[in-house]
C-alpha cells in the first residue's frame, strides 16, 4: 500500500480535499478560533472514501498515512463542534467569548489503527442556518458524520431530528454516523468534552476504526462493532456511565 503525506489542513493549497461543492470551490472562512481561513481545491475521491491528493503538498509536515477518511462534525451553532475539533486536534480547550465558525473549515489528524495510519481529514462546519447550503454540498464526500448536540442546551436536542433529516437527504446512505451527547435514535452514542478532552480521542479513534474495518475487511474477519467498542473503551477506562 503506498505511502501518502497528510498534509495539515488549514491551508487549502496544502491539503487534499474532496473538491465538494460542485463548482469547485467553497466556501467561506473560519474566523475566529484559529483566524486562519480555508479555500477548496479539486481531488479525486475513490469510491471506497480514500482521499488520494491530486496535488503535492505544500505543507510542511511530514506526517504519512496509509489510508484517508472525510468525518465532518455538524450541528446546531454553539454546540461545540469548534472546539470538540480543537482538541482533538491540539488537545487544548479554547476557552473564551464564543465565536461562531463561519463557512466550512477542516483540520488533518493521522491516527495510527492497527499498524495502519489512517488519516482522518475532519470538516468542522458552521451551525448556523445561513450557511446550511454551503455545508449541504460537502456531506455527500463524507465517509463519517459527528452530529453533536449541547446537554445544556434543550432546542440542541430537539434539532437533532431535523439534522438527521438532513443527513438523510445529502449523505451517503451507508454514512459512519454518531451522535455525541444523546442516547437516543439508534446510532453509536457517547458523550464528550472538548474541556476536560472526556472521551474526545475515543470518539473519533472508534471511528477511524469503523471507517478502516469497512475498507479493508477481510471476508472472515468478524464485524466491528462501533458502539461495543466505545462502551468496551469507556468500562476499561472506569466511566461510570
Ligand atoms: N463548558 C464547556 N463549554 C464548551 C464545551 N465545548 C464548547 N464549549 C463552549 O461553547 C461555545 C461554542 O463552542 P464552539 O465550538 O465554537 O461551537 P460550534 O458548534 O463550533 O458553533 P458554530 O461554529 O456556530 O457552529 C464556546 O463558548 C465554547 O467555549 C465543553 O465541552 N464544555
Ligand atoms: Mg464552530
Amino acid at each position: 500500500m503506498s505511502r501518502k503525506k497528510a498534509g495539515k489542513g488549514k491551508n487549502a493549497n496544502s491539503s487534499p480535499t474532496t473538491g465538494s461543492p460542485k463548482t469547485g470551490s467553497p466556501t467561506g472562512k473560519q474566523k475566529g478560533k484559529t483566524g486562519k481561513s480555508t479555500v477548496g481545491t479539486g481531488s479525486v475521491v475513490q469510491a471506497n472514501g480514500m482521499v488520494h491528493p491530486s496535488r503535492p503538498s505544500l505543507s510542511n509536515s511530514s506526517e504519512f498515512y496509509d489510508i484517508a477518511f472525510k468525518v465532518m462534525l455538524v450541528g446546531d451553532s454553539g454546540v461545540g463542534k469548534t472546539c470538540l475539533l480543537v482538541r482533538f486536534k491540539d488537545g487544548a480547550f479554547l476557552a473564551g467569548s464564543f465565536i461562531s465558525t463561519v463557512g466550512i473549515d477542516f483540520r488533518n489528524k493521522v491516527l495510527n489503527i492497527d499498524r495502519l495510519k489512517v488519516k482522518l481529514q475532519i470538516w468542522d462546519t458552521a451551525g448556523q442556518e445561513r450557511f446550511r447550503s454551503v455545508t449541504h454540498a460537502y456531506y455527500r464526500d463524507a465517509n463519517a458524520l459527528l452530529l453533536l448536540y449541547d446537554v445544556t442546551n434543550r432546542t440542541s436536542f430537539d434539532n437533532i431530528k431535523a439534522w438527521l433529516t438532513e443527513i438523510h437527504d445529502y449523505a451517503q446512505q451507508d454514512v459512519v454516523l454518531m451522535l455525541l451527547g444523546n442516547k437516543e435514535f439508534g446510532v453509536p452514542y457517547m458523550e464528550t468534552s472538548a474541556k476536560s478532552g472526556l472521551n474526545v480521542e475515543l470518539a473519533f479513534t472508534a471511528v477511524a476504526i469503523e471507517l478502516k474495518h469497512r475498507s479493508m475487511k477481510e471476508p472472515n474477519e468478524p464485524k466491528f462493532k462501533l458502539q461495543d467498542y466505545v462502551n468496551k473503551e469507556m468500562k476499561s477506562a472506569g466511566c461510570a456511565c
